[in-house]
C-alpha cells in the first residue's frame, strides 16, 4: 500500500493506491483506501484491511455521534484523537492501521497520522504503508507549499504511480482527494496505473537527454 497526504496553500491532498495482498497474492488492485467520514473529513488506510475498515468505520459511528449530541462537527484533531484512544486500548493485541485523517475544521486544513502504536501526529506531509519509500521520495523533491491545485493534485499522482511501479505491495489505480473549505472532492476517482503513459513519456525524454 501506499497513501500520502500534503497540506498546501490550497488545502490538502490526499492520494492512495488500491491493492490488497494476501502475501505475493494480489486480492484486489481496485480497493478504496480512503473512508469518507462525513463531508469535511477523510481517512487512509494501510496495514491490515479489516483492522483499518472496522476502527475507521467505527471513528465515523463516533463522529455523527458527537455532532447529534453537540449540534456542531468534530474537529479534525478531535476524530484523530478518538480513533487513536479507541485503537490504543487494544496496544500489542496485534492491530495492524496506519492512517491519516485529514479535514477542515473552524482552524482550517488540519492532517494527522494515527497508527496502532498509538500515535498521532499533526503534520504537513505524511506517506504511509509499503510504498512510502517511494512516495517521500517524490514528494520530497517537489513538493511546495505554493503549489496550484493542479501542481498539487499531479503530484500526489505522480507518487502513487512511481510507488504503485516500484512497490510490488502496491498499484492498482491512483485515487486523489482535494480536501477545501467546502469539504473534499474526490479529483482522481479510478485512474489505473498500468495506462498512465504521460509520466512515462516525460521519464523517457529525461533518459534521452542523457543519452
Ligand atoms: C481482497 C481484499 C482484501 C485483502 O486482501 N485483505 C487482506 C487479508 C489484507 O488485509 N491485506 C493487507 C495486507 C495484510 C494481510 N494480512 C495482514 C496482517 C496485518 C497487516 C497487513 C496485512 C493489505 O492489502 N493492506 C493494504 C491496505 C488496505 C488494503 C485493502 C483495504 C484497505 C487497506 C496495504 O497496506 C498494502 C497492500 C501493504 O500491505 C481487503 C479487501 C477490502 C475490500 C475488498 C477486497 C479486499
Amino acid at each position: 500500500t501506499t497513501t500520502l497526504g500534503f497540506v498546501f496553500q490550497g488545502g490538502i491532498i490526499i492520494a492512495v493506491d488500491a491493492r490488497a495482498t494476501m502475501g505475493s497474492f494480489i486480492g484486489s488492485n481496485k480497493v478504496k483506501k480512503v473512508i469518507e467520514i462525513n463531508d469535511y473529513l477523510l481517512g487512509t488506510m494501510a496495514g491490515g484491511a479489516a483492522d483499518c475498515f472496522y476502527w475507521e468505520t467505527n471513528l465515523a459511528r463516533v463522529c455523527r455521534m458527537y455532532e447529534l449530541k453537540n449540534g456542531e462537527r468534530i474537529s479534525v484533531g478531535g476524530a484523530a484523537k478518538i480513533l487513536c484512544d479507541m485503537v490504543g486500548q487494544y496496544r500489542g493485541y496485534g492491530l495492524s492501521m496506519g492512517t491519516m485523517i485529514a479535514g477542515w475544521d473552524h482552524k482550517g486544513p488540519g492532517l494527522y497520522m494515527v497508527d496502532d502504536d498509538g500515535i498521532r501526529l499533526k503534520g504537513d506531509l505524511f506517506s504511509v504503508g509499503s510504498g512510502s519509500v517511494y512516495a517521500y521520495g517524490v514528494l520530497d523533491s517537489h513538493y511546495r507549499f505554493d503549489m496550484s491545485l493542479d501542481e498539487a493534485v499531479q503530484l500526489g499522482r505522480r507518487a502513487i504511480y512511481h510507488a504503485g511501479h516500484r512497490d510490488a505491495m502496491s498499484g492498482g489505480v491512483v485515487r486523489v482527494y482535494h480536501v477545501h473549505q467546502n469539504g473534499w472532492t474526490n479529483v482522481i476517482v479510478a485512474e489505473d496505473i498500468n495506462l498512465i503513459h504521460d509520466i512515462h513519456e516525460e521519464e523517457k525524454g529525461m533518459k534521452n537527454l542523457d543519452d
